[in-house]
């Protein structure tokens, strides 16, 4: 197969936009032996075989960040095509119910009021979501 013809892989992926009292959101900064490195996100990851989003959320942020989430509304559904994969990503917003997170897997987190999110580099496909929270939506 020629190489312009090569069909991209899609995965579906989850990102939790957690927040806590004073309106901040986690942010997660991907650390530099992951794909995307470098590029912060909403912590999550891809959905397994069986799984609902609320149900990979949990795990996932049980596994990356060591606490215990409850799922909320869905915010933005998003396909962005990277050079190499296609990622069919969906956010939702979440909140901390048991423990405090802790990287075990990203490079820093840190909780941003939303109104200073656009100063962070997100991964592309997280854009729509950021903006949606900068409009207040
Ligand atoms: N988790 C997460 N991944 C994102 C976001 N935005 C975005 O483009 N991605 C991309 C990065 C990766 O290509 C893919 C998710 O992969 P991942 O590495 O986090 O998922 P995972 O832990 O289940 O995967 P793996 O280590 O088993 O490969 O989606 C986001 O906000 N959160």
């Amino acid at each position: 197969m020629r190489g312009r013809d090569v069909v991209k892989k899609t995965v579906r992926v989850v990102g939790a936009v957690i927040y806590n009292e004073q309106n901040e959101i986690l942010c997660a900064l991907r650390s530099p032996e992951m794909s995307l490195p470098n590029f912060w996100e909403f912590p999550g990851g891809k959905m397994e075989e069986g799984e609902n989003p609320e149900e990979t959320l949990v795990r996932e942020i049980h596994e990356e960040l060591g606490c215990t989430i409850e799922v909320y509304e869905k915010m933005k559904e998003v396909h962005h095509e990277y050079p190499n994969i296609i990622v069919h990503l969906l956010t939702y917003k979440a909140k901390i119910v048991e423990g405090e997170p802790k990287a075990k897997e990203h490079a820093e987190l840190k909780w941003v009021p939303i109104r200073n999110l656009h100063s962070l580099e997100w991964a592309p496909a997280d854009i729509p979501t950021v903006e949606a929270l900068l409009k207040g939506v």
